[in-house]
């Protein structure tokens, strides 16, 4: 990522670069007027460039249309700035303006470039039937680089909700015709959590109970109509931060910290919570309940670093070839549980055992050498209205056998494969 400082002060580029590259992986290249920014800009594709309105060749803010000539986003970092200029920034679509007053300024100025980038990935979902309000905010989002899509009411809004995935922002009017926007709250909480979808609310109506309503029927903000853009901007990017850090806590509560994969609470909630409806529905589902053989010498023989470092690379091997498609937990030390839903017994065996053949093949490599790692799996399929433990407890009857006949083995209710 390269960005472009456009700023007469030394000092304050300086501080700028510094704190960029502190917090980026970027390269920051630094103007120190407008010939020099327009010479940066015809060589470099920047991917965001920050300015200040006063430079040496041009003190009123020429610098902000030339950065824009060339598609790049705009924040600007000024000394002053009066109600007219900043009506025509804003005018002219720039990211946002900050005053350069203190060290908290370039902080957010930093945290403004971070935001940017993370937005380019994210998709905000805006439903209003009034087609001028969707321009104007999409064009909004647009600033701020999200990916944006449009539906004209409620139901337009719920069916892509339940056909894309990954929208993690709902920005909803209130007056729509088929379905409101409270209905539309209603059900999008059904179908996301809060820590998967932040809804903010719109609306133009002068009722003053809305914004309680749409807080109570499951939003997270509203936003009175017309809003600034100022306004605009920090309640989308306040929403954002906070799902992020619903989503972080979630994390840190239901993942394993050293292996990254789902830990021992999230996998037996998850399914007590799922098996009414994978016994209604008559779902397959087998557990694969794999222990790395011998461990407990990888610990002894090269220490609790290397044998971490074993779990991490075996971990990564397990979420490569079963996590797109299947939960994959520790459930203790060096023990692991699969769940496959869906499959056959020998569907799911066959799984197991090129998994295992192909640890066993390929050494796990350490700070203190080449490991070669094998497992034992004991595999059993969900009969009649087992619950997950029970389950987990005949998987575990099936590895003591493995382990018994030797490891580096697959075994399964009963028998060997
Ligand atoms: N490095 C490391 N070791 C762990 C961790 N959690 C558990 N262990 C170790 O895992 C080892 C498990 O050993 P055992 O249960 O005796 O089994 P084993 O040596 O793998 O032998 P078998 O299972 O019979 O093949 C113990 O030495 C634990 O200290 C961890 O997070 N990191």
């Amino acid at each position: 990522m390269r960005i472009l400082v456009v700023e007469d002060s030394q000092v304050v580029a300086k501080i700028l670069r510094h704190l960029l590259q502190q917090e980026l992986d970027c390269i920051v290249d630094i103007a120190p007027d407008l010939t020099t920014a327009r010479t940066f800009l015809e060589q470099e594709q920047y991917f965001v460039a920050i300015a200040d309105l006063s430079l040496p060749d041009a003190n009123g803010g020429q610098i902000v249309e030339v950065v824009q000539q060339y598609q790049v986003p705009c924040i600007v970092a000024t000394a002053t700035l009066d109600s007219a200029q900043r009506k025509r920034l804003l005018s002219l679509g720039i990211v946002d303006y900050v005053f350069k007053e203190n060290r908290f300024s370039y902080e957010y100025i930093v945290k403004l470039v971070k935001r940017l980038h993370r937005n380019q990935k994210i998709k905000v979902l805006v439903a209003d039937d009034s087609s001028v309000s969707r321009n104007y905010i999409r064009a909004l989002l647009e600033q701020h680089l999200f990916q944006v899509m449009e539906a004209k009411d409620g139901a337009e809004a719920l069916a892509l909700l339940q056909s894309s995935a990954g929208i993690k922002l709902l920005i909803t009017d209130y007056n729509m015709p088929t379905m409101d926007g409270f209905e539309l709250i209603i059900k999008a909480r059904e179908l996301y959590l809060r820590e998967e979808l932040a809804i903010i609310g719109l609306s133009n109506d002068t009722d003053e109970s809305l914004s309680a309503r749409f807080i109570k029927n499951g939003a997270n903000d509203f936003l009175q109509k017309p809003f600034v853009h100022e306004e605009f901007h920090c309640r989308v990017l306040n929403t954002l931060d906070a799902l992020e850090m619903l989503r972080l806590f979630w994390k840190q509560a239901n993942y394993d910290y050293l292996t990254q994969v789902y830990n021992r609470r999230y996998f037996f909630d998850y399914f007590s919570q799922q098996m009414p409806k994978i016994s209604k529905k008559k779902t397959q589902l087998a557990v694969g309940l794999i222990d790395i053989d011998f461990f407990k010498k990888v610990n002894d023989n090269y220490g609790h670093d290397v044998g971490d470092e074993v779990l991490i690379e075996f971990s990564a091997r397990l979420r490569k070839i079963f996590a797109d498609k299947f939960i994959v937990a520790r459930i203790g030390g060096e023990e692991f549980v699969v769940a496959l839903k869906g499959l056959k017994l020998a569907q799911a065996h066959q799984l197991f055992d090129d998994f295992r053949e192909k640890l066993a093949a390929q050494p796990i490599v350490t700070s203190k050498g080449d490991l070669k790692v094998t497992i034992s799996i004991g595999l059993h399929c969900r009969n009649a209205d087992e619950s997950i433990d029970e389950m987990i407890k005949i998987a575990d009857q099936s590895l003591y056998r493995a382990k018994e006949q030797g490891r580096n083995l697959v075994c399964v209710s009963g028998l060997q494969i």
